[in-house]
């Protein structure tokens, strides 16, 4: 569902898409219990005090509550050591009642991230990072898919409609988390991909070029409404934490230039309120059907 507002693109909202796949798979969870006593459980790792990241930390918590499905949560010290929090992963990679676990990045600089993500069974790595996964997803298998590009995926089928072939996609950033698995995606659904980054030139002109946008870099308002082509679909990734205001609440603009370019766009996901609820429904599926696969179960129809 989507609703318009008083500017030209209609606003893309990934509360409500994101809600409509929460409340599938709290269907697909009561039906595992009932059918076979099957509870899928998350456990969340979080390594340090980060502000950002434990407020990530409670909406998935929540969101799996609401589920039905159990969490399970880690907080471990900022000064944790790489062999303490590997030995963690050992104990959940071998826990039965865990069927996903999640290790939030960024990890501080001790912690090696590639030894951590690939110490998590590939069974079990919802987030999609291990890189027998991404090996898997390269190679045009079905693994784990990461759930911010995911997310972004089913936000642009549900405007576009399923078939987004031959659409030019212009990707933004090329992290291992966002921009490289997106362009796995999008490639998939038969898009031309390009993907942009530091080095890039003439950004603004490539990105006018582009039907589908998407932004994924981590500066605020970085995305200009001149980069626009008109009518392109405009997907905003970025989460950026700006000063509190007078009344002292936070502020979180994305990567786009919103006002400016909904003017401008056919459609555009807002933030808060676009990607980011997105990225955590689509953990939740990967955690439900993680959990079929390590029961033998066979996976829920999707939508
Ligand atoms: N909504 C959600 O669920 C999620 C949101 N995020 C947000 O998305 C944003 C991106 O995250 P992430 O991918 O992890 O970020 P990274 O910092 O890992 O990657 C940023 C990318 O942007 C590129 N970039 C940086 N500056 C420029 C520039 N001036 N011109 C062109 N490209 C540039 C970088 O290029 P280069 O490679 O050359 O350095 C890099 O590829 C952040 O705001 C993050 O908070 C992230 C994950 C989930
Ligand atoms: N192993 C790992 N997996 C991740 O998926 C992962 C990670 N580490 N580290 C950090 C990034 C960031 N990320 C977000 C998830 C949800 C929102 C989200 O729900 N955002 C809300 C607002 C949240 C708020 O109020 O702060 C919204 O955009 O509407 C945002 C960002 C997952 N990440």
């Amino acid at each position: 569902m989507t609703t318009t507002t008083e500017t030209a693109a209609t606003r893309i909202d990934g509360k409500v898409i994101g809600g409509e796949i929460r409340e599938r798979i709290a269907r697909e969870v009561a039906a595992l219990q009932a059918d076979h006593g099957v509870t899928p459980g998350l456990a969340v790792v979080l390594v340090g005090g980060d502000e950002a990241s434990q407020v990530y930390v409670s909406h998935k918590r929540k969101a799996s509550l609401a589920a039905g499905m159990e969490s399970f949560e880690h907080y471990l010290d900022e000064d944790t050591s790489a062999d303490e929090l590997l030995a963690l992963i050992d104990k959940l990679n071998r826990d039965p009642a865990v069927n996903g676990i999640l290790v939030q990045l960024p990890l501080p600089a001790q912690i090696s991230e590639d030894a951590v993500l690939a110490a998590i069974d590939p069974d079990k790595d919802v987030d999609g990072f291990h890189e027998v996964n991404t090996g898997r997803l390269w190679n045009g298998g079905s693994p784990p898919v990461p759930c911010t590009a995911l997310g972004c995926v089913l936000l642009l089928q549900h405007t576009l409609g399923n078939d987004l072939a031959g659409r030019h996609a212009v990707i933004v950033g090329r992290s291992n988390i966002v921009g490289k698995p997106l362009a796995n995606l999008l490639l998939r659904e038969n898009c031309t991909v390009t993907v942009a980054h530091s080095k890039t030139r003439d950004l603004p002109g490539l990105c006018r070029q582009a039907d589908i946008l998407v932004a994924a870099v981590g500066r605020p308002k970085f995305v200009q409404g001149d980069w626009i082509k008109p009518g392109a679909t405009v997907i905003d990734v970025g989460i950026n934490r700006l000063e509190a205001n007078a009344d002292g609440k936070r502020r979180l603009v994305g990567d786009v230039n919103y006002a400016a370019a909904a003017e401008v766009a056919g459609a555009i996901t807002p933030v808060p309120g676009g990607v980011g609820p997105m990225t955590i429904a689509c953990l939740l599926h990967n955690t439900v059907r993680a959990a079929c696969q390590q029961k033998g179960l066979p996976l829920p129809a999707d939508d």
